[in-house]
């Protein structure tokens, strides 16, 4: 096939830069990107470095002791990408759709014809279900491939308005002259009917973090190579990962990186960042970095209504021990999640907040020894752990599922009881804009208070604790006074 003799010449693909060359040859032709061609060959290296590692070595690799790649011949890739582009031109006859656009009947058409070649029941949280790979030799997809199948169908099909739109555990698409419509195209969950054809509408979207309160990612062409990408998955059993899958990822993410296309995909920089703290790529800005253009990220283009930018961000603080920053993090994932109302589809963001919750803060508050300078003597700590709370107690107000149960109150108790107890004196809790005759009183015992704490740094806990403003005197950053004693 002619159009396709720029990618022969890659072939065949024998060692990680090899695909790289490919990736960056797609990416800067403007002849544009095929999804399915890019889709079946990382489902291709995917499968034969975690599913059959059995492959033949390359002289090179065998004589370099390089990391082992299968050898990947075009043909392969050919035949796989020919059924694709017959599966779809054989089952969407175009004639009966002659607008310019994709219309919501041709995209819950196109989602019928992917739904249609998976096999009846397989187990759909299965790993490497992924990528076109699987749909053509496996006839099995997760809820992501279907989604991302659909846009690389409407590629084949020759529309360029159809697009992949993403939130932190769903996926559908926009389409239309204006990118202004919507359609779900695969499931979510487990249980759940799916809603396939039907738009998200402003009333599903708002409050629901599973639509990221009408923030979704958008993909260009260029951020679906970088979500195919994200999606690989090098694991070769649960506690083990090929090393080479892993680096191919961490490769294509530096090229999607360098080209300015992770810009707007926090979840796709919390991802190189994990990898880049698995095996740092020399040269390259430490993972917090990433971390940080993450949460930028969401700030600037989705108003600040991700969650994952600042647990991405607080784990990675967490492991490498810088537990204050990770109790900062954790609040300001909290500061978003309240303004949420959680839902039985909402299980991925639970678990997040119940492992922060009920697993790392407890950890965090074993682990911090009497050190004064621990953050058990930190007066802010002590606010973002009440902020962090706090955003929980706000999140299941209004909610039509409860969030909170007694093991949350256990831990709760657990980790506050490790503040020490004159860091809880120095922090006033003055009621919502409430001016009773009580609150005169808080000025004796902020007198009281006055020779421990030197300059106010409000944190800001909000109102569902009957809280409006948490006065937080802290030493103004030097340290804590030497006469404070070691307890016990
Ligand atoms: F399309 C769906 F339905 F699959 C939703 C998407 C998920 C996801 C992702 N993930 C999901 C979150 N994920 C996380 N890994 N660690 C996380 C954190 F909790 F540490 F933040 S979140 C791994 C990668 N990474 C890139 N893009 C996407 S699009």
């Amino acid at each position: 096939m002619a159009g396709f003799d720029l990618e022969k010449q890659h072939f065949p693909l024998q060692k990680i830069q090899d695909v790289v060359d490919l990736f960056r040859g797609q990416l800067t032709r403007d002849g544009g990107i095929d999804l399915s061609l890019l889709s079946i060959i990382l489902g291709t290296i995917e499968n034969a470095l975690t599913i059959n590692r059995s492959h033949t070595v390359s002289k090179e690799n065998e004589t370099k002791l390089q990391p082992i790649f299968p050898v990947i011949e075009w043909e392969t890739i050919e035949a796989l990408h020919t059924k694709f582009v017959t599966i779809i031109k054989s089952n969407v006859d175009l004639s009966k759709y002659p607008e310019k656009f994709a219309t919501r009947e041709l995209v819950k058409r196109v989602s019928d014809v992917i739904w249609g070649g998976l096999t009846r029941a397989f187990y759909k949280d299965r790993a490497h279900l992924q990528s076109l790979y699987s749909f053509l030799t496996g006839n099995k997809l997760d809820c992501f491939g279907v989604a991302i199948g659909v846009v690389a169908a409407f590629q084949v099909l020759g529309y360029s308005d159809v697009h992949l739109a993403l939130s932190e555990d769903h996926a559908w698409v926009v389409f239309g002259e204006n990118q202004d419509q919507s359609a779900e195209v695969t499931w979510h969950g487990k249980g759940n009917e799916d809603k396939r054809g039907q738009p998200i509408s402003e009333t599903v979207s708002a409050k629901h973090w599973l639509y990221l309160n009408g923030y979704p990612v958008v993909c260009s062409i260029e951020m679906e190579v970088a979500a195919l990408v994200s999606a690989a998955n090098p694991s070769i059993t649960a506690s083990i990962d090929s090393v080479e899958m892993g680096s191919l990822q961490q490769e294509l993410l530096w090229l999607l990186h360098d080209m300015g296309h992770l810009a707007k995909y926090p979840m796709a920089l919390g991802n190189l960042a994990d990898l880049e703290e698995i095996c740092e790529t020399p040269g390259r800005p430490p993972p917090l970095n990433l971390l940080t253009e993450g949460v930028q990220s969401a700030e600037q283009y989705y108003k600040n209504q991700h969650i994952y930018p600042y647990t991405y961000l607080g784990g990675h603080l967490y492991r490498i021990g810088d537990y204050r920053k990770a109790l900062k993090a954790w609040a300001c994932a909290s500061d978003v999640i309240k303004n949420y109302d959680y839902n039985r589809e909402d299980e991925e963001i639970y678990k997040e907040f119940i492992e922060i919750a009920n697993d790392l803060l407890p950890n965090v508050m074993k682990h911090v020894s009497l050190d004064p300078e621990s953050l058990r003597f930190d007066t802010e700590a002590y606010a973002n752990f009440l902020r962090f709370y706090d955003g929980i107690c706000q999140w299941e107000e209004g909610s039509p599922t409860p969030v909170l149960h007694t093991v949350w109150a256990k831990q709760f108790v657990f980790s506050l009881g490790k503040f020490d107890s004159r860091i809880r004196k120095c922090v006033q809790i003055h009621a919502d804009g409430v001016e009773d005759e009580s609150s005169s009183s808080d000025s004796n015992s902020e007198d009281e208070n006055e020779e421990n704490c030197d300059v106010n740094a409000n944190g800001i806990v909000k109102d569902s604790l009957v809280v409006k403003d948490v006065i937080v005197k802290k030493p103004c950053g030097r340290k804590p006074k030497a006469k404070r004693r070691r307890f016990g």
